[in-house]
């Protein structure tokens, strides 16, 4: 066993550790069926079949992508299209006791069968909750039974929210439709790839899933870009797999864009939004997000997949990309919820009030704008039960997405299934006499499907835990076949004798007729050096991916989670890849997905010259539309050898380069080399370990402005490079060190000397040290820097307190605070008013004022370029027109980060030079006179820092 295979099996073991055998789930299950002594000859009998209603099972082979964190791995499945044969007048009823204890056997006995550790069902019937019960075991750990409020992720399910919230908004705007191009919504250039698609995409569009383009949702698994520069970047580059509007091709990805859309439309978050139109309005009280709040609720079901044919829990963080697409997966809910999402659908936007004490005649504003028009003839009794079924939701709006319109034709993936008018963004099938509507999601540990016989007023929602692929789809799809067969008073042509059986038949077929996986072998060696394959590999739609040796393995690097062993196969340049360690480990090594691999990954040269080294690097895994080619790139921006082995406790991110021709300037945005909350933690636990103090008042020394550092006392230094994550700084004038001790009495940690963008250190790692000095406690920080005036009433060796700052790097995308967001440092989009924080600039003021810097102490605004050439002249005068008073090239990515993190900053200018603003001028900025003037102006500066320190309340 390899150093990679023992460390991603002890990753995993916590994991199995918490989960018992599967048997031991059942045993564990709380809820036993009731009465289940009838049989089913008890309740319906053989002579019955003709005169009621039946369904046929008719198994189709389709294709259906699957959806969004499984990988991008495409699974055939048997699709089991349901034919109601119906008797005219039969209506949909509520249970007998002997049914409810049919229905609980059959459900139980697919759970067995399907090894599903917990389960709800909810069944309505013309406005009526019919049945709503929870099975199993929702949490092994602490033995929770599962009821009809246990919470369950819902996956693809949340585009029908999605749907459903958009059509309430665009039914609030009058000049936008489902067909409005998504940029005169937007507002901005959408940038797709192929004629048209950028110009006209809708709603519709990305609804229907008939844009073309190919799913990637492999970005979102692996976490390695944010929302806008997939947008920006990533998307323009999405493969096709067919043009425009020409098929029905599953796309989660582009969700992105319909959350956007809804926060233009909406002017909030698509999360607010839904909570708002849709959520609370319904009475939805279970809901959660799958990436966000989920692992906080006491109500949801533990995600379970097998390995090794035992039960595993999923790690949350395996979720952590579905922020990415949470307008198409994200969604958590319980059956009783769903229950009124189906009363909701099935009566055109109504929603059971029985509870409510609102009167129609004392609180008319409650129901304005929610009652259908009231005629004449209206009655006291359909008054009162118009009350009782509040109409929430105009039924018009809700018209074009839930309504069952043609069918989608068996075994095809074309289009005509979503005719044009149709949004809805089910998958719709046709019986004799009805057709359903049903839309099923899956997220891995999770399966979920619902059925809607819409002229019947009939629903079924079913949701569990455990694996998902062929048998789980057979599980759900079985269970509401035999539920909507019970309550439209068929004869269910299944039951719980024969279920198990059929659904062995049922995942045997699929399986069957899946692709056979490539017949290779592990090898022990390549044929040619690993270093051969080394190097940083891009697609454009995918990013990155980073193939390096570790030792005798090769290892591929793929976002911030997606960490993968090459191992050589018996195909030359071909290797398997295993999922190495980290939440996503499943991907390749859990039982559901290993039983389709070995998953591989391609090497080959533009040449087919053996001798050359390998040039690209197919990945079929991670797309199941079209195996994205990434292609060697030259030089990866930003690296030293010292940055790989230091790196290493580090996510690395996709590094990509984004070319924005801003007003400002053009840039290359790198994201790699974010520290994971981990590392960083580690980092300040280190630092700690070696002193008693612990400050909470942090200060950054600018250009020549390290003496600082002699004035703390009892101090420790710790070289930068001792500390493994920190940048190391380049430039002279910074030490490189860092200083913890005490100044004016107080506990304090000093860096002497910081790192710069301009050093070739990606912004984010400008980051870490003040993540660093968070960890460690502090919750103030100064920062200083040297800068030139601008403001041509300021001179050289004036000391400007930072009102504010202009980011012009950020203008450029070039901000410290880009990709994913780690909460437990803050929030995703920080306020960035108050920046400078008001207090302190006035203690600022008041003890320079004291100590009689009055003539040389300014208040201005500072703005950053990246450097390092000092400005031109025209830069220089379009700054000063910005309203910049100074301007250099640091301190901006420090205090986005301590603001993001929630820390006071307090910042402070000293002015080395002057910029040189005159055309004709001969004077020349240089780092020599910035460096002479710190030497004789930065006592006056560290005077004015420990006189604030001292009378700081910390
Ligand atoms: O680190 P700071 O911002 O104090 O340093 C400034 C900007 C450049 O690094 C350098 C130019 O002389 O001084
Ligand atoms: N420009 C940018 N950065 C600086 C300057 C300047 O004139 N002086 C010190 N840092």
């Amino acid at each position: 066993m390899s150093e990679a295979q023992r460390s991603a099996q002890s990753i995993f073991a916590p994991a199995q550790g918490l989960a018992n055998d599967w048997l031991e789930f059942f045993n564990a299950r709380a809820v036993q069926p009731a009465a289940a002594a009838a049989t089913e000859d008890d309740v319906r009998g053989p002579g019955q079949l003709d005169n009621s209603l039946h369904s046929v099972l008719t198994i189709t082979t389709m294709t259906l992508a699957t959806s969004g964190a499984k990988g991008a791995a495409m699974v055939t499945l048997l699709l089991v299209a349901m034919t109601v044969v119906c008797v005219p007048g039969a209506q949909p009823r509520s249970f007998t006791q002997t049914e409810i204890a049919q229905l609980d056997r059959f459900v139980m006995e697919v759970m067995r069968c399907a090894r599903i550790p917990a389960l709800s069902l909810s069944l309505v019937s013309d406005d009526d909750v019919v049945y709503e019960k929870g099975y199993g075991t929702a949490n092994p750990t602490t033995r929770t039974p599962t009821t009809k409020d246990t919470v369950f992720c819902l996956g693809s399910f949340t585009q029908s929210f999605t749907s459903v919230l958009l059509a309430d908004l665009l039914s609030r705007n009058e000049n936008k439709t489902f067909e409005t191009p998504l940029r005169d919504i937007m507002g901005s250039r959408i940038h797709l790839p192929g004629h048209y698609r950028a110009d006209l995409v809708n709603l519709k569009d990305i609804l229907s899933m008939r844009t073309g383009l190919s799913n990637m949702d492999i970005i979102a698994t692996a976490v390695g870009v944010n929302r806008y520069r997939l947008m920006e970047q990533n998307l323009r580059f999405a493969p096709e797999v067919t043009s425009f509007r020409e098929s029905y091709v599953f796309n989660e990805i582009l969700f992105s864009l319909v959350e956007e859309a809804a926060r233009a439309l909406g002017g909030n978050t698509w999360y607010r939004l839904l909570r708002q139109h849709v959520f609370n309005r319904l009475g939805m009280e279970n809901v959660a997000f799958v990436h966000m709040d989920a692992k906080e609720n006491n109500k949801l079901a533990s995600p379970v997949h097998s390995l090794n044919g035992k039960p595993v829990q999923v790690p949350m963080d395996a979720y952590k990309g579905q922020e990415l697409v949470a307008a198409a997966s994200s969604v958590c809910a319980s059956a009783s919820d769903m229950t009124r999402w189906m009363q909701f659908i099935l009566s055109g936007g109504k929603k059971d009030d029985s509870q409510a004490k609102y009167s129609l005649t004392k609180d008319p504003e409650h129901f304005a704008g929610h009652l259908a028009p009231r005629d004449a003839s209206t009655t006291r009794r359909e008054e009162i039960m118009r009350v009782r079924r509040l109409q929430v939701m105009r039924r018009d709006v809700l018209q074009n997405t839930f309504q069952p319109v043609q069918p989608r034709p068996r075994g095809s993936t074309r289009l005509t299934g979503f005719s044009q008018p149709d949004i809805q963004v089910s998958y719709t099938r046709e019986s004799n006499r009805y057709a359903f509507v049903s839309q099923e999601g899956s997220l891995p540990g999770y399966e979920s499907l619902i059925t809607l016989l819409v002229d019947r007023k009939a629903g079924v929602f079913t949701a569990f835990t455990g694996d998902g692929g062929a048998r789980a789809y057979a599980a759900k799809t079985l269970i509401n076949t035999f539920a909507l067969d019970m309550l439209l008073q068929g004869n269910p042509w299944v039951d719980s004798t024969s279920v198990c059986h059929v659904m062995d038949t049922m995942t045997d077929m699929t399986r069957r007729s899946e692709p056979h996986p490539t017949r290779v072998s592990a090898m022990s060696e390549p044929i040619r050096p690993l270093e051969d394959y080394e190097g940083t590999y891009r697609h454009y739609g995918y990013g990155d991916v980073f193939i390096r040796r570790n030792g005798s393995e090769l290892h591929l690097e793929y976002g911030e989670l997606g960490r993968y062993i090459l191992t050589p196969s018996s195909r030359n340049d071909t290797f398997i890849i295993q999922a190495n360690s980290g939440p996503l480990w499943y991907t390749t090594n859990a039982d559901e997905y290993r039983s389709k691999g070995p998953y591989l990954a391609f090497f080959d040269n533009r040449y087919n010259d053996p001798e050359r080294r390998p040039e690209t690097v197919t990945i079929p895994f991670f797309s199941s539309d079209i195996a994205p080619v990434f292609s060697k790139h030259p030089v990866r921006p930003v690296e030293s050898e010292q940055e790989d082995v230091e790196c290493d406790a580090c996510a690395n991110f996709i590094s990509v380069p984004l070319i924005l021709t801003a007003a400002m300037s053009t840039m290359v945005v790198s994201l790699r080399n974010h520290c994971t909350y981990d590392d960083l933690k580690k980092a300040a636990d280190s630092i700690l370990s070696k002193t008693k103090y612990r400050p909470k008042i942090g200060i950054i020394c600018g250009s020549g402005l390290g003496h600082l550092g002699e004035l703390v006392e009892d101090r420790i230094a710790i070289p930068y490079k001792d500390i493994p994550i920190f940048p190391i700084s380049t430039v002279p004038g910074h030490e490189g060190k860092l200083i913890i001790g005490t100044l004016e009495g107080k506990a304090v940690v000093l860096m002497q000397g910081r790192s710069h963008t301009y050093e070739g250190y990606p912004t984010q790692k400008i980051a870490v040290p003040v993540r660093t000095m968070k960890l460690m406690g502090v919750e103030i920080l100064f920062v200083t820097n040297a800068a030139g005036g601008i403001n041509p009433g300021y001179a050289v060796g004036d000391l400007m307190i930072i009102k504010d700052h202009i980011n012009i790097a950020g203008f450029a995308g070039i901000n410290p605070l880009i990709g994913p967001n780690d909460d437990r440092f803050g929030v995703r989009f920080p306020p960035m008013s108050n920046a400078y924080d008001i207090e302190l600039r006035n203690l600022a003021k008041k003890l320079g004022k004291e100590m009689g810097f009055e003539s040389f102490l300014r208040e201005g605004v500072y703005s950053m370029l990246v450097g390092p050439n000092f400005e031109t002249v025209s830069e220089c005068l379009l700054l000063r027109k910005l309203g910049s008073d100074a301007t250099g090239m640091s301190t901006v990515p420090e205090v986005l980060t301590a603001k993001h993190a929630g820390m006071r900053v307090f910042g402070m200018s000293l002015i080395t030079n002057k910029v040189v603003s005159e055309y004709d001028s001969e004077v020349m900025a240089s780092h020599e006179e910035v460096l002479e003037t710190g030497k004789k102006r930065s006592e006056d500066l560290q005077a004015l820092v420990s006189a604030m320190v001292k009378n700081l309340k910390v």
